[in-house]
């Protein structure tokens, strides 16, 4: 299963977790009305992960400069960007795309389907003011009926006793790809405890 830890920026703390966990992707927040907001490409050290860059209806031009600037493998969209907008980045930036879908009671798979040939991965999480990292769970039931071919991601209150829940879920459900893991693993905003995590991919796999 794969795994991305998501809200890094602080530099020896990206390269503990990447020696010691060797997570498959490494998330920073773009978003600068977060709390993990990364302003700064030189506190971004080179790291085996994939690097993943998550934005929130930022301009696709925007977008671009950082995925060169930080050299991103990923554009997560966290935001309420629509299918134009995501065609239009596709044809744009040379990273892949993933793109985020904010639950509450229920999803509309049609809507879903729409983004499918642009984009990775999808992403659920919680849906929050704040677009993200909440620390919140919302009804992974859900994916259960998942039905598009689309991988995808499961994330949101992700904490180390979610495992169980989790491995339930991917023999539900084998289209899900990962996990994407935030606030439950840090030790202060943007700084993970790099022991938990890596107890909790342990446990994982
Ligand atoms: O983490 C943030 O501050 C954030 C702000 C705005 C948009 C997205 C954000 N985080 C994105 C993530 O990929 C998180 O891992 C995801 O929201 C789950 O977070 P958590 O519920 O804290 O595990």
């Amino acid at each position: 299963m794969l795994v991305k830890v998501c809200g890094m920026r602080d530099t020896e703390n990206i390269r503990e977790l990447d020696e010691k966990v060797q997570p498959d992707l490494m998330g920073m927040i773009f978003y600068p009305k977060s709390s993990r907001y990364v302003a700064d490409a030189a506190t971004i050290p080179s790291t085996k992960a994939a690097k993943v860059g998550v934005f929130v209806n930022t301009p696709v031009a925007e977008i671009v400069a950082k995925v060169n600037a930080f050299g991103l493998a990923y554009v997560q969209l966290h935001g309420d960007e629509d299918v134009a907008f995501v065609e239009e980045l596709k044809k744009q930036s040379p990273a892949d795309l993933i793109k985020v879908f904010r639950v509450t009671a229920e999803v509309d798979w049609s809507y879903l389907k729409c983004f499918e040939p642009y984009v990775a991965y999808f992403l659920f999480d919680t849906e929050t003011k704040g677009y993200g990292g909440s620390g919140r769970q919302f009804n992974w039931e859900l994916l259960g009926k998942y039905p598009l071919q689309k991988p995808f991601l499961l994330s949101g209150g992700i904490q180390e006793e979610s495992v169980v829940e989790i491995q339930q879920l991917q023999q539900k459900q084998p289209k899900m790809a990962g996990v994407d893991i935030n606030s439950k693993f840090e030790l202060h905003s943007a700084f993970k405890d790099v022991n938990k995590v890596a107890r909790f991919v342990t446990a994982l796999q």
